[in-house]
């Protein structure tokens, strides 16, 4: 049911200068509509053949040379490109390990650590879970405390926000770039500065951002940075994480999971654990590898398409859903930052009916996410996502709507 008014999106995927970038993915050809690509992103087709060669090749051919060749290398090298494609970061400070999970137990450590004598950590309290639970834990181990910045559902944290409750007892800000149910985009370079001028230290979460929105963390002055490569860097499910470490810091920084990896010389295999010099000492354990191939793949491509282009498509899609969905869904509100300016890449839609909603949604191909309160999540991965598809998946919404209403 259209109202007739709605820009038609023929034209805009006509005007689209990423589209043809649609058929570099695995089965973006097909009528499902995809919305999560901000939860798991789609596998770009080279990446089967590459894996195929590399257990034939790399892995079945070199066998364990393929250590010294390139794979005890591959977390730093790899992570030097991520950072030059889209974190804004230069080389010889961001390293591929772990989750990101793991990877905020390290960097929370590790900054509090370089603080000593204060002992609180600042986060918000709409922050993805697993950020909230970690900062938690450490607390419980450490006896740090957390202070909360109460922030809105559908928005997120200011720097007047920030201001408020930062102080000389603040060893360390945890922050997530991208809110992951408002889309909430902070604004990095003021909230880390406001850090900063407090005398702390800033650990941003780019889970929502990486490979989306453009990142300068050398230029933001940021101090760490952590996120996962499974949304928008379409690393595949569980694919390991990247963290960021300023140069400056490098030295005085120690995260606490001693590892042989991140020792400064493995295979000595001496009586006690010396860091590794630079990001190799963010490391712990044996680097997975076959988790890295298809982030190396999406890398490329980036490096390539350029993650400003991304952006300007991302925004586009973001706009359209939302124009959209005010001219066809008058019922739902709008939880998302209204000025692009302040959105990340996806954009969440209010209404009771929402999670009943999200799950009609997905037996018939139409797969968004649902996130408390009522909020149907529309994420949308501007490489592999059309305008015609959020067109499509936004009249299924509305029928459904309408479905479950009745
Ligand atoms: C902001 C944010 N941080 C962390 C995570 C997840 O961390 P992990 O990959 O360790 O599960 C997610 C998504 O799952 C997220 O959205
Ligand atoms: N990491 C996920 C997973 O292992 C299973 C299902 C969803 C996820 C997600 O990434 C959730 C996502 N970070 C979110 O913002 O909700």
């Amino acid at each position: 049911m259209s109202t007739g008014t709605i820009t038609d999106p023929a034209p805009l995927d006509a005007a689209d200068p990423l589209a043809a970038h649609r058929d570099l993915f695995v089965g973006a050809e097909t009528p499902l509509v995809y919305f999560d690509g901000n939860s798991l992103g789609r596998p770009l087709r080279v990446t089967g053949p590459r894996l195929a060669a590399f257990v034939e090749q790399e892995w079945g051919g070199r066998l364990i040379r393929g250590w010294d060749e390139r794979w005890f290398e591959l977390p730093l090298t790899l992570g030097d490109r991520l950072g030059r494609a889209c974190l804004g970061a230069a080389a010889g400070q961001t390293a591929i390990a772990d989750s990101t999970t793991v990877l905020l137990y390290k960097t929370i450590r590790a900054a509090l650590a370089a603080r000593p004598g204060r002992t609180e950590i600042v986060l918000d309290r709409d922050q993805f879970p697993t950020d909230r639970y970690v900062a938690a834990g450490i607390a419980e181990e450490t006896g740090a405390t957390l202070r909360w910045i109460e922030v809105d559902t559908s928005a997120g944290v200011t720097p007047e926000l920030l201001a408020e409750v930062v102080g000389e007892q603040t060893a360390v800000v945890l922050l997530n770039h991208v809110a992951y149910r408002s889309a909430w985009l902070a604004d990095a370079p003021a909230l880390t500065r406001i850090a900063h001028d407090a005398g702390a230290l800033v650990i941003w979460d780019l889970c929502h951002s990486a490979g989306v929105v453009p990142v300068e963390l050398d230029a933001w002055d940021v101090d760490l940075a952590v996120g996962c490569s499974y949304k928008y860097l379409n690393g595949g499910p569980g694919a390991p994480a990247f963290v960021y470490a300023a140069a400056r810091l490098q030295d005085e920084l120690r995260q606490p999971l001693q590892g042989w990896m991140g020792a400064a010389d493995p295979f000595t295999m001496g009586p006690s654990y010396e860091p590794a010099p630079g990001m190799r000492r963010w490391l712990s354990g044996t680097p997975a590898v076959v988790g890295m191939l298809a982030l190396e793949d999406m890398v490329d491509l980036l490096g390539e398409v350029g993650v400003e282009a991304v952006r300007a498509k991302s925004v586009g899609l973001t706009a359209y859903a939302a124009e959209v969905a005010a001219e066809l869904l008058p019922e739902v509100a709008p939880a998302s930052p209204t000025d692009p300016e302040r959105r990340g890449g996806h954009l969440t839609l209010s209404h009771p009916a929402m999670r009943e909603v999200t799950a009609a949604l997905w037996r018939r191909d139409v797969i968004p996410d649902y996130r408390d309160p009522h909020g149907l999540r529309i994420g949308l991965s501007p490489l592999s996502t059309s305008y015609a598809e959020v067109r499509a998946g936004l009249d299924a919404v509305r029928e459904v709507l309408d479905e479950v209403t009745a």
